[in-house]
């Protein structure tokens, strides 16, 4: 017995066992814990709501970011997207509770689309564009009484409404040029970024960066913003009444000079006949000055389909008389040499996608021969041929198409060769191109000044390390011992 004894006292092995299996499970918890710590929690979304009010309709846009990223990168999406029935904002001026009601259906759908609990803490913001642009400088108090019914029947919802105001040109060019390279990562990434292109119905916009332009020759034509670290000089510029809308009428305009009882209009297919008002046509700021004296009542608008004559009359809307810059696009408006590439959206997408013309590596000379071609089609071929779109839409193909290249080419100066630089876009990843997500980012400070610190290390190396280390501290532990259990076996303690 008293022998058997002695041989366990002289044994260390169930101390070392002990003290092994200690060590183990102390290393599976520092681990566990370390790999749980850093485990993303269960992901959690925060939501925005952005209202567009354009000139044309108004668009309600969700977007999604998870709950602790708010200060990161590219991460926002758009989930969501409504478009409220009827027209803009701006065309109830004389009815303006029925602004309010119209916007009622999208935000019930918003209302669904967003989790309740999040409901409360949800921004909600209304931007208007250029059609309560023209209807504020036409008439202040209308334009107010829009914004009061608008302002109201949002309030009534259970988001957090931010409130409702007319973007100037400038926030609306600005902010579509940040939504374009926040979601092609070119921002965070300090990428060349991209120019923007926003063709809207009352106005459009033009905004990019060109390293000859550092705001001094223009500065109203000025942005600047500091972004994940990098200075941005944007140039940008919005011509109000250059939207595709309100192009159409000067173009008319151009054509009734003289209040004629009939106009045959080369930027309308043959075959074409619709009697229209004059007062109808010359309701809006942009043109209400130029009214002839005496017109009758109403005109008749023949179409021609000519693709020529229509370039002619679409160019007289421009003036290239004059500039007191080094350079201008047209108007007397200045603009620096285009750079980078270029993404058009709005209603430069709507057109050329109608026509097959989103591939910009066709030849500009072919593009011009197809318009050219598409304007000569009888109106009635073309009616057959697209039974299922709007005809509002349907006949206005012919002056937009025509519309976009002259504003493009003559315009802004695009070339046979920097054409191709341009990338006719409605959606990047997933979200429509505009300037609601830029609109967004901003208000929510989403967009830090400065590069966000990363974590040196990926999570994997991290947990790898902490691995590696606690089994290095345990070894040098287990050599720690070894003279105490030399010294055990050489003189076992006997009680
Ligand atoms: N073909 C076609 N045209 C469209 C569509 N949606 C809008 N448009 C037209 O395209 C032009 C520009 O539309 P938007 O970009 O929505 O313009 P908006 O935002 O209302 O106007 P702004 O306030 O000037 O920005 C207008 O003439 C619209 O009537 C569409 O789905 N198809
Ligand atoms: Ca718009």
């Amino acid at each position: 017995m008293s022998a058997q004894r002695e041989m366990k006292e002289k044994n260390p092995w169930p101390v070392t066992i002990i003290i092994i299996v200690i060590g183990v499970i102390a290393i599976v918890a520092l681990v566990t814990v370390a790999v749980l710590q850093n485990m993303p929690l269960s992901q959690k979304y925060k939501y925005g709501i952005v209202l567009d009010a354009g000139s044309s309709h108004t668009a309600l846009y969700i977007y999604e970011w998870p709950a602790e990223k708010d200060n990161n990168t590219g991460r926002v999406e758009q989930t969501h997207s409504c478009k409220v029935k009827g027209p803009g904002i701006s065309s109830y001026a004389s009815d303006p509770w029925k602004a309010g009601e119209s916007l009622k259906e999208c935000m019930k759908e918003a209302e669904m689309k967003v989790p309740g609990k999040r409901h409360h803490e949800t921004p909600l913001y209304l931007g208007a564009t250029a059609g309560m642009r023209l209807l504020n400088m036409e008439n202040g108090s209308a334009s107010d009484q829009v914004f009061q019914a608008v302002e109201g029947a949002l309030q009534k919802f259970p988001f957090s409404f931010q409130g409702a105001r007319i973007l100037s040109g400038q926030e609306e060019g600005a902010f579509g040029w940040v939504t374009v390279n926040y979601l092609d990562d070119r921002l965070k990434q300090g990428l060349e970024t991209t120019g923007a292109l926003d063709l809207g119905g009352a106005s459009t916009q033009i905004s990019f960066v060109s390293s000859n332009y550092n705001g001094s020759e223009s500065p109203s034509n000025s942005v600047t913003f500091r972004l994940y670290g990098n200075n941005y000089n944007l140039y940008t510029h919005s011509f109000l009444c250059y939207g595709k809308d309100q192009a159409m009428k000067l173009m008319l305009a151009q054509q009734t000079k003289s209040g004629p009882e009939t106009i045959l209009d080369p930027c309308f297919h043959p075959g074409y006949n619709e009697t229209k008002s004059y007062s109808d046509l010359y309701n809006s700021p942009c043109v209400s000055n130029r009214k002839p004296q005496g017109a009758p009542a109403t005109f008749t608008h023949m179409g021609r389909g000519n693709f020529q004559q229509c370039q002619e009359v679409v160019k007289k809307v421009f003036d290239f008389t004059s500039c007191k810059y080094s350079q201008c696009s047209f108007n007397g408006v200045f603009q620096p040499l285009l750079q980078g590439p270029f993404g058009a959206f709005s209603a430069y997408y709507f057109v050329m996608n109608f026509l097959n013309l989103t591939n910009t590596s066709i030849p500009l000379d072919a593009v011009r021969q197809k318009i050219k071609d598409y304007c000569a089609t009888p109106w009635k071929q073309v009616m057959a041929q697209h039974p299922d779109v709007k005809v509002n839409y349907l006949q206005e193909y012919c002056f937009g198409a025509t519309y976009i290249l002259t504003l493009l080419t003559e315009g802004y100066n695009f070339t046979s060769e920097s054409y191709s630089n341009i990338k006719f876009i409605k959606k990047i990843k997933g979200s429509d191109a505009g300037w609601t997500l830029g609109y967004m980012l901003n208000l929510t400070n989403m967009i830090p000044a400065e590069a966000p610190d990363t974590p040196p290390l990926p999570h994997a190396g991290y947990v790898s390390i902490v691995t590696l280390m606690a089994i290095l501290l345990f070894i040098l532990f287990l050599v720690s011992l070894r003279p105490l259990w030399r010294r055990c076996s050489k003189h076992p303690r006997i009680i």
